[in-house]
């Protein structure tokens, strides 16, 4: 559906983006990176905000560097900077983005702050909104079009953990009949809500991948032990410790190693995100 083929931005000296190549189908892809890993600026050169200095990007087979045109008509997008206009009510905000983009059925506004759980608040200035609602409604004028790629950056940031889950579950719907990508530095986010991980680190794309395998990789490479705290300051000297918690005097700790690092410590499940920091560790320990 969508394909980056050796999509290069290069902003002076630094390619912001180097050399990204995927072929993305209809399901929920997370983007992770740190920050300044360049998944903004993949993000908008999918959205057609900016072109890439290199490399192909084809919507359907068809160039949409050349032709943007062909992006928009099916593309809704939530930037990480999303304001809403303070002063303008949840149905006034979507009223005017629809006549933005030439959407004329009114209905489809109700149904939309339905569908992002809304509907009580349409009267309500989005002045009052808390950062979560403004996500939603955020999402909300993205999906006027009623596109088939949804690109959303960051949309987790700042807000608290139920709403995060909201926001997940919205995604997750979302993600059943179109593309929908979500960039996040958070890797729980996107914890049982991606079908493929595409992990970005310094521009260039090092994995691309099921959750399934990034865990499936991580089977028996976590442990967990409850060392005494003088035990504990020895081990951080030759083991990567994932977690660290004092509990009634002593550390309940997780750790990643290639095996049982001391008879003590216990094989653990992995979370995505310690799976893929083991993955990290273990590329770091070939690469020395
Ligand atoms: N317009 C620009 N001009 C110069 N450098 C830029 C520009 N936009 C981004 N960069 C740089 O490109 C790199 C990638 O930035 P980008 O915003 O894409 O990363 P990111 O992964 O989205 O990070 P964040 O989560 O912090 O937004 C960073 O080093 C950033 O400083």
């Amino acid at each position: 559906m969508l394909q980056m083929q050796d999509v290069v931005k290069r902003f002076g000296k630094l390619n912001a983006v180097d050399g990204v190549t995927l072929d993305l189908q209809p399901g929920v892809v997370g983007l992770i990176g740190h920050n300044g890993a360049g998944k903004s600026t993949l993000m908008q050169m999918l959205a057609t905000l900016c072109k890439p200095t290199s490399g192909a990007i084809l919507l359907d087979g068809q160039d949409i560097v050349a032709r943007p045109a062909l992006m928009r008509g099916r593309l809704g997008y939530l930037p990480q900077d999303f304001g809403v206009y303070a002063h303008l009510t949840a149905l006034e905000f979507l009223q005017y983005f629809a006549a933005l983009k030439g959407v004329r059925d009114a209905r489809r506004l109700h149904e939309l702050l339905s569908l992002v759980n809304l509907h009580e608040q349409a009267h309500r200035p989005a002045m009052t909104f808390s950062g979560g609602m403004r996500q939603r409604l955020g999402i909300a004028q993205a999906l006027l079009n009623d596109p088939d790629v949804l690109i959303v950056d960051e949309p987790t940031a700042g807000l608290d953990p139920e709403e995060r889950l909201r926001l997940r579950h919205l995604l997750g719907d979302l993600g059943r009949r179109r593309l929908v990508i979500v960039s996040t530095h958070i890797v729980s986010d996107v914890e049982n809500l991606a079908s493929h991980l595409a992990i970005l680190r310094q521009g260039r794309l090092v994995a691309f991948e099921t959750p399934e395998a990034v865990l499936a990789r991580a089977a028996g490479q976590v442990w967990a032990a409850s060392l005494a705290p003088a035990d504990y300051e020895a081990l951080r000297q030759h083991v990567h410790v994932l977690q660290a918690q004092p509990q009634g005097g002593r550390m309940q700790v997780r750790m990643v190693h290639p095996r049982q690092p001391f008879a003590e410590a216990q094989p653990v499940q992995a979370s995505l995100e310690e799976a893929l920091m083991a993955q990290r560790y273990a590329d770091a320990r070939v690469a020395a």
